[in-house]
């Protein structure tokens, strides 16, 4: 049943606990790599969503098997190359698919096409191509110069020179190159040297990589300022033979966020201090707005302002290019702090599931903001209590305008998200866990 609008009441208070979904970034990473690794390798704590379900239908078409033998546990039976070794695959608006995927298969060999939904054609892959190209990988556009869809041929592999890809758009595209490299490694009993070209964005992505890579037996060498990777000759994959994927830290930040400003206390189950994943320090975010945050290994507690009551949040002046998804709710709730907010470094969102800058300020000056922007900012002014006014939200088919504009209910007056089953690209039941939180 599709839910075209949600009207979510003004709210004044939130606490409870919740248990996370699995993190996207880990379970795609570890559904590509256990499925690239001879043997059998058991995941437990996978998301169940829209980019993991596209990830798995794609291993079954290649002939993985990916068992569900839980509700959230995955028995998946690897080993390269794929067979059969042809095969359409639709990763509908999954970054993290359609990047990972086409680096391992056009060094693996065989006849593939890569597509999604109309933004995914629209989300830019050329410079994973062009590094893959180098490496005498056969990739051709099928639609537009540097954007999916793709037809993959099988390589003629030449690694005997370093790999440069550029770092600026997306740090997918360095992942992708990485997780694949063994393949090729193996294949031409040569090291695989990755140089990236110019900055790096996105960096903590890259270390959820390196220690998936870890996790599965391959440790790759870089340096200290993450320019150079290399990848042995003698780097093979080994099951670690279970692997648990801890909680979503971007799904957390609209937790964290709701304690910040709705009071709490909230309990986060799933991800904490021990986090691999960057997005865990929008908790430090939050912090400096105001919050208290006590941090367990796999846990944190949020306690916070009343905004409904008239507290506000201490406004910041911030670089967001470490946590570019978590930045989003930073966005969102600084309509409630005691001054204007500014987001810097963030030109990755205008190539996301929609142009992010664009869509936070069309939505928030809706519901009575005052937001200005450039190329790679946002400057969001806090709501005066006059000001409020009831919207209908478009989110613009991305999850995370839906779910952190959600937290525009402490406003006094009510708010309507439309197409609110859009969050069901990484967290189908947040507007559940949302409500079951909120009064
Ligand atoms: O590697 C990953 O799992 C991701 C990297 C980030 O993308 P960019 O590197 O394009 O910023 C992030 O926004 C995305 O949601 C997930
Ligand atoms: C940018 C995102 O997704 P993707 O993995 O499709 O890049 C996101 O989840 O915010």
């Amino acid at each position: 049943m599709s839910l075209e609008a949600l009207t979510l009441s003004p709210a004044t208070h939130a606490q409870g606990t919740v248990q996370l979904p699995g993190s996207k970034s880990i379970s795609n990473r570890a559904l590509l790599l256990a499925a690239i690794t001879s043997g059998t390798t058991t995941l437990t704590g996978v998301l169940d969503s829209d980019d993991t379900r596209v990830m798995l239908e794609s291993l079954h078409k290649m002939g993985v098997s990916a068992q569900k033998v839980a509700e959230t546990t995955y028995r998946i039976q690897g080993g390269v190359p794929f067979s059969p070794s042809r095969a359409d695959l639709f990763l509908g608006n999954a970054g993290t698919a359609v990047r990972s995927l086409t680096a391992a298969l056009a060094l693996m060999g065989g006849e593939f096409t890569l597509s999604g939904i109309p933004r995914m054609h629209e989300r830019p892959i050329g410079d994973l191509v062009d590094a893959l190209r180098a490496a005498g990988a056969q990739i051709d556009y099928l639609g537009n110069d540097g954007y999916p869809p793709l037809r993959i041929r099988s390589p003629q592999l030449n690694i005997s020179q370093p790999i440069r890809v550029k770092g600026s758009v997306s740090s997918q595209f360095l992942t992708a190159l990485l997780m694949a490299a063994p393949i090729a490694t193996q294949q031409c009993q040569q090291d695989l040297v990755i140089e990236v070209e110019g900055t790096l964005i996105s960096q903590p992505y890259i270390a959820i990589t390196l220690d998936m890579m870890a996790r599965f037996g391959v440790q790759v060498e870089h340096d200290a300022n993450w320019q150079r990777f290399v990848v042995s000759k003698s780097a093979r994959y080994q099951s670690p033979e279970t692997l648990h994927v801890e909680g979503d830290a971007s799904s957390a930040s609209y937790f964290l966020a709701l304690g910040t400003i709705a009071g709490g206390p909230i309990r986060i189950e799933g991800v904490g201090a021990l986090s691999v994943q960057g997005d865990v320090q929008f908790a430090n975010v939050m912090q400096q707005m105001g919050a208290e945050v006590q941090f367990e290994p796999n846990a944190m507690v949020v306690r916070g302002k009343k905004v409904a009551a008239g507290e506000k949040l201490r406004a910041f002046d911030m670089d967001f290019n470490l946590i570019p998804d978590a930045a989003m709710t930073a966005a969102a709730i600084a309509i409630y702090a005691d001054g204007p907010c500014t987001l810097r470094n963030i030109a990755s969102w205008r190539v996301k599931e929609t142009d992010r800058i664009d869509a936070m300020q069309n939505e928030l000056r809706q519901i009575g903001a005052q937001v200005e922007s450039g190329p790679d900012w946002l400057r969001v002014y806090p709501i005066a209590p006059e000001q409020w006014r009831s919207a209908r939200i478009h989110t613009y088919d991305d999850h995370r305008m839906a779910m952190c504009l959600s937290l525009a209910v402490f406003g006094g007056v009510p708010q309507t998200i439309l197409d609110p089953n859009c969050v069901s690209k990484t967290f189908p039941h947040y507007f559940s866990v949302f409500n079951e939180l909120v009064q």
